[in-house]
């Protein structure tokens, strides 16, 4: 459909269009929409068109931002876990009635299938509302006896909180931690990525449609350096909470050091998959070739296939065969397994490990480069051998369709491969012995092991990373543990007057 000169010229600059749903692109401080005298383009990386111009948040937005949360603080801390309980399960309802606009809207930005939008991912963006709203009122603590003295364990909300968040899974990541933060007392200022800035403005809409009073959720934009810094420098915010790369990890820790702000960071891995020469070698393939998924720009991905080398020609064959059924397109379509790369700088970068690796004498399997056919960012989903442990390919978070694959000959060799790098995010092992995945999952440096099984995720347990994938847990009460100050209260036997 054709647009009009005129007509186009009418809408309002800070509206944008994009798969048909009207987006905000302007701050949401204060319960009111607040722009910037500057903006940024915001471009898909399905076409590289542009859906939008954002606007581009200074340190002014960011302390107008934690002002209107610091205002908004203490009536949110005060009202009653019910109430807050409530507005989480009408904001579920609202994501729930606006899932396809947010599914498609997410896919025009950030480019992963629509398909997992629709059926997997917007609907744990609700559920990680209802999860903490429930969980809020189950929380207890069983009081303690010390000598006949009891400890009464309670905890009050800390207070603004910023929340850091990537593109790679914008929403979803996003209100991980602004459902907890929220059902906590906390009010919040999210800054979402600039390279999928777009969901972050609708879940403000969803949020003050569900009643949720004005400051309680702040949602700035703009460029980490430029808005970020200074919203994780501010001495009046209580948390941070970061997802996202380990150098600016290390800077807003930093940053945050200075006002001793409490931080939780979530960040990169080099996860292995382990296949023992006794595992079902079809599971093993198929938990392999879903290291492709959203292009491999997973931190949980598995990016390091560790094989018994009796069985690494056969695996490599069913991996290869797999990898081939892959369909390569458009991420809109029902029928595409691997959409494009977000972001050109992303595939270069990609596209640059993965060169550096085939000089450095890495042999490609499958893929090795961009996608010709296809153009665009689409990069080849890219098995490479032949690489040693301590090459780069080997060491560092590439984030994208690439997988390494080594091999062992012992149990003793594979665990020291799989925990040899700077990261400990996850691990997989692929065994038929359930004493050795016994033995082998509780010797891995890992947050998370799944043994004969990949990415089953539930929000009651602990998620979070070892040495350089991060600091701290999230999920279940592990959320409610950094979103609170805890108070122990230690009740003597005696000193009672009795007024009866
Ligand atoms: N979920 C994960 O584990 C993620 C890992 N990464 C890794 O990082 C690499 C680079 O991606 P980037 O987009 O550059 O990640 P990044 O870590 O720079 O970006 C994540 C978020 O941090 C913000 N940010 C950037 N600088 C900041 C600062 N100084 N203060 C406060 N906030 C700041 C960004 O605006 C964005 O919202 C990827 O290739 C991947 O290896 C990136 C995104 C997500
Ligand atoms: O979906 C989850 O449960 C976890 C996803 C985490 C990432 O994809 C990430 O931080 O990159």
């Amino acid at each position: 459909m054709s647009v009009h000169p005129a007509a186009a010229a009418e809408a309002p600059p800070h509206l944008a269009t994009v798969a048909g749903v009207p987006v905000d692109t302007r701050h949401w401080i204060g319960g009111r929409r607040v722009a910037s005298a500057d903006t940024f383009a915001d471009h898909s990386p399905i076409d590289g068109a542009e859906l939008a111009r954002i606007a581009r948040g200074t340190a002014a937005e960011a302390d107008a931002a934690v002002a209107a949360a610091t205002a908004a603080f203490p009536g949110w801390a005060a009202t009653s876990p019910a109430e807050r309980a409530r507005l989480l399960h009408a904001i579920a309802d609202g994501v729930e009635a606006r899932l396809e606009e947010l599914a498609a809207v997410e896919t025009a930005d950030n480019g992963a299938l629509l398909r997992s939008h629709r059926r997997g991912v917007m609907p744990r963006v609700a559920h990680n509302f209802r999860f903490f709203a429930d969980r809020l009122l189950a929380l207890g603590h069983p009081a303690l006896d010390t000598r006949g003295h009891t400890n009464r364990v309670s905890w009050d909300p800390a207070g603004p909180s910023v929340l850091i968040t990537p593109w790679n899974a914008p929403l979803m990541l996003a209100t991980w931690k602004v459902a907890p933060a929220l059902a906590a007392g906390n009010t919040v200022v999210l800054k979402p990525a600039e390279w999928s800035p777009l969901t972050a403005s609708l879940l403000a809409d969803i949020a003050a449609a569900a009643g949720l009073p004005d400051g309680v959720l702040g949602v700035v934009q703009g460029l980490g350096a430029e808005v970020g810094a200074p919203l994780t420098a501010h001495p009046g915010v209580r948390r941070i909470s970061f997802t996202g790369s380990v150098p600016t990890a290390r800077r807003i820790a930093e940053a945050a050091g200075r006002n001793l702000t409490p931080v939780s960071l979530e960040l990169g891995g080099k996860s292995p998959l382990l296949v023992f020469a006794d595992a079902d070698l079809d599971l093993a393939a198929d938990l392999a070739v879903e290291q492709y998924d959203n292009a491999g720009q997973v931190c949980l991905a598995a990016t390091r296939l560790l094989v018994e080398s009796s069985v690494a020609e056969e695996f490599t064959a069913r991996l290869a065969a797999r990898a081939a059924a892959l369909r390569q397109g458009d991420p809109r379509a029902e029928t595409t397994d691997v959409g494009p790369i977000i972001h050109p700088r992303q595939l270069e970068r990609i596209d640059g490990f993965v060169r550096r690796a085939l000089a450095a004498g890495a042999r490609a399997v499958f893929g090795g480069g961009p996608n010709e056919e296809l153009g665009g960012l689409h990069y080849r989903p890219t098995l490479l051998t032949d690489v040693r442990q301590d090459s780069e390919i080997v060491q560092e978070e590439v984030f994208g369709p690439v997988l390494t694959l080594q091999t062992f000959d012992t149990e003793e060799e594979a665990v020291a491969l799989a925990n040899g790098t700077r990261f400990g995010l996850a691990a997989t092992v692929a065994t038929g012995d359930r004493a050795r995945a016994d033995r082998v999952a509780d010797r891995l440096v890992a947050g998370t092991v799944w043994v004969n099984c990949f990415f089953v995720r539930d929000l009651r347990a602990p998620f979070g990373g070892s040495r350089e994938s991060g600091i701290g847990r999230e999920g279940g009460d592990w959320s409610f543990d950094f979103y609170g100050d805890l108070r122990n209260t230690v009740t003597a036997p005696r000193g009672w007057v009795d007024h009866g």
